[in-house]
């Protein structure tokens, strides 16, 4: 069985709604956050300031490079893992990439307050910016959900109901 990989901008619900379709599906759940964290031995926002960006990304693809050769995974990505238009080759080679398409304002609704995502802590036309470029790349997805106004299981029906179309 080929993998299934969620995608999409953070506060998209990858996570919340990775761990769900796991549960409903009974297929193994990884999110590749928590991989990194646990390999590194710290969170994600203290790698950012003591390592910088360009580190993490790099974890991103090694971790990505060692998930892409399992079967039968539900994996949940960060937000700019999807975004890179080599990750997303490799994740449509390996299995079945579904972006997890929400509005930039269910964004800001769903992080507000958050301390743990480095990337939200750029003034908001900036943000803006990047979520429109990164568009470009999640839309090469398998398959595209309008996450915005729906409930994690709504979701996770809708991912199912869609099941019967995904070469799974
Ligand atoms: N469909 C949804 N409706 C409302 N809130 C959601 C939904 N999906 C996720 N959330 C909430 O939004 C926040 C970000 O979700 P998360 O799963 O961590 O997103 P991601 O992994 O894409 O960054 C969390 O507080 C989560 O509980
Ligand atoms: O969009 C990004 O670049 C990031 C998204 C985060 O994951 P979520 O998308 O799960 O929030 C996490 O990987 C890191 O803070 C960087
Ligand atoms: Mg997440």
């Amino acid at each position: 069985m080929k993998n299934i990989y969620l995608v999409g901008f953070m506060g998209s619900g990858k996570s919340t709604v990775g761990k769900l379709l796991s549960e409903k599906t009974g297929m193994e759940f990884v999110d590749i956050d928590q991989l990194i964290e646990k390999q590194e031995k710290r969170k994600i926002s203290e790698i950012f300031e003591k390592e910088g960006e360009g580190y993490f990304r790099q974890k991103e693809k090694e971790m990505l490079e060692k998930i892409s050769n399992k079967e039968g995974l539900i994996i949940s990505t960060g937000g700019g893992l999807g975004a890179d238009a080599e990750n997303m080759k490799k994740m449509k080679q390996s299995g079945i990439v579904i972006w997890l398409d929400a509005s930039i304002e269910t964004i800001l609704k769903r992080t507000e307050g958050d301390t743990e995502r480095p990337l939200l802590k750029q003034p908001y036309q900036q943000l803006k910016k990047l979520y429109e470029n990164r568009k470009k790349i999640y839309k090469m997805a398998d398959v595209h959900i309008n996450v915005d106004s729906k409930s994690p299981e709504e979701i996770v029906q809708e991912i199912m109901e869609k099941w019967k179309y995904i070469q799974v």
